[in-house]
């Protein structure tokens, strides 16, 4: 019978498991199937399996064992996992409430999660995690220590100096802070580490994107027409770097209203998702625009923790774990 399940496993072919689930990834006890993934799986993503391999008799169970994947500067010595960029074409379209949600979203599946927030113009996750006003603690070996925020490691340059300082530093020296940001602060071990880098593609970004072990990238756009424009500029830059780009993350799809969840493209139909099919990269998720998700970063405890069963905190999770699929296919045949 165990083997029988293997079988009907490998052979799945579904968003999530293009090649089916290895069979080293499975193990049978009793009647409980149990999923050794080297990356995160949503609910959704496991009831999908289940549902497609027809094996709805059976208890499952997820227990991953997150891999450390290539980066993009394999020399470097590494305790903080994957990381993963998080960049945006356009400001505004919401990238560091985006890497906010993922982060949590992350942690809720199983994994141990850092950011760095790198986003010199307005370094905005202090606020959004609460406790902005908290300054830095040093290890006795002059390390910063991360900023530990419902079970986040957290670095910001928003620790660092007051905002209006850092909005006129030049290239170099945004590229020297992250580095510091990096380097610098004594990181426990993780899993992933999201970068909330400054919007835009100019030489800023792409000095940053180079002196970073990057493992993958993704790019947060709105349906706009100008942001998506400036999405497919991120694109290209990703691509210019040969750094794996994870997929697109269209945020501000739809108006949801609080009230009634009636929903209303106000910012166009369904832009990421052209722009993801036409460069050829997955389309990561569509969130809504919906005003209690300000309200409550603006109150610094992010939505998807304060709600954890919500619809929309499971659609967060449903978009973590798939990037962490992409980023996985992405670098393991290079491994
Ligand atoms: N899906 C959403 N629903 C409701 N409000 C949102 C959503 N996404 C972001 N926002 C809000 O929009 C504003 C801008 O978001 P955010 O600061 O994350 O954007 P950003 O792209 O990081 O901006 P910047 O370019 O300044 O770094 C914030 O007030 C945030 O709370």
């Amino acid at each position: 019978m165990s083997s029988q399940i293997v079988a009907q496993l490998g052979a799945l072919k579904t968003r999530y498991f293009p090649h089916g689930i290895a069979p080293q990834w499975i193990t049978i006890e009793q009647q409980t199937v149990t999923l050794r993934l080297p990356f995160l799986l949503s609910q959704q993503g496991l009831h999908e399996v289940i549902e497609a391999a027809g094996l709805s008799g059976w208890q499952w169970q997820l227990a991953p064992q997150i891999e450390r994947l290539r980066n993009s500067q394999p020399e470097l010595p590494m305790r903080t996992g994957n990381v993963i960029v998080v960049s945006s074409g356009k400001g505004g379209v919401g990238k560091s409430s985006v890497t906010v949600s993922l982060a949590i979203a992350l942690q809720q599946l199983g994994a141990r999660v850092g950011i760095i927030d790198a986003d010199i113009y307005g370094p905005s996750i202090p606020t959004m995690l609460g406790r902005a006003s908290d300054s830095l603690q040093f290890t006795s070996r002059n390390k910063m220590i991360p900023q530990q925020v419902h079970d986040l490691q957290v670095n910001s340059l928003g620790y660092l100096v007051a905002d209006k300082d850092a909005t006129i530093w030049r290239g170099p020296m945004a590229s020297a802070a992250l580095q510091q940001l990096f380097k610098d602060t004594d990181w426990p071990q993780l899993d992933y580490l999201l970068v909330d880098m400054p919007p835009g593609t100019g030489d800023i970004q792409l000095t940053m994107a180079q002196k970073l072990p990057v493992t993958g990238a993704l790019v947060v756009t709105t349906p706009q027409t100008v942001a998506l424009a400036d999405a497919q500029k991120g694109i290209a830059m990703f691509n210019k770097l040969d750094i794996p780009l994870l997929g697109v993350l269209e945020n501000m799809s739809v108006y949801q209203c609080p009230s009634c969840g009636h929903q209303e493209a106000i910012f166009g139909d369904s832009g990421g998702a052209q722009v993801a099919a036409e460069q050829g990269v997955p389309l990561l998720g569509q969130w809504p625009l919906f005003a209690p998700l300000r309200e409550s970063l603006d109150q610094g405890v992010p939505y998807n923790r304060q709600h954890a069963d919500s619809a929309i905190a499971a659609q967060m999770r449903d978009s973590a774990a798939f990037l962490t699929a992409n980023l996985y296919y992405q670098r393991h045949d290079r491994v």
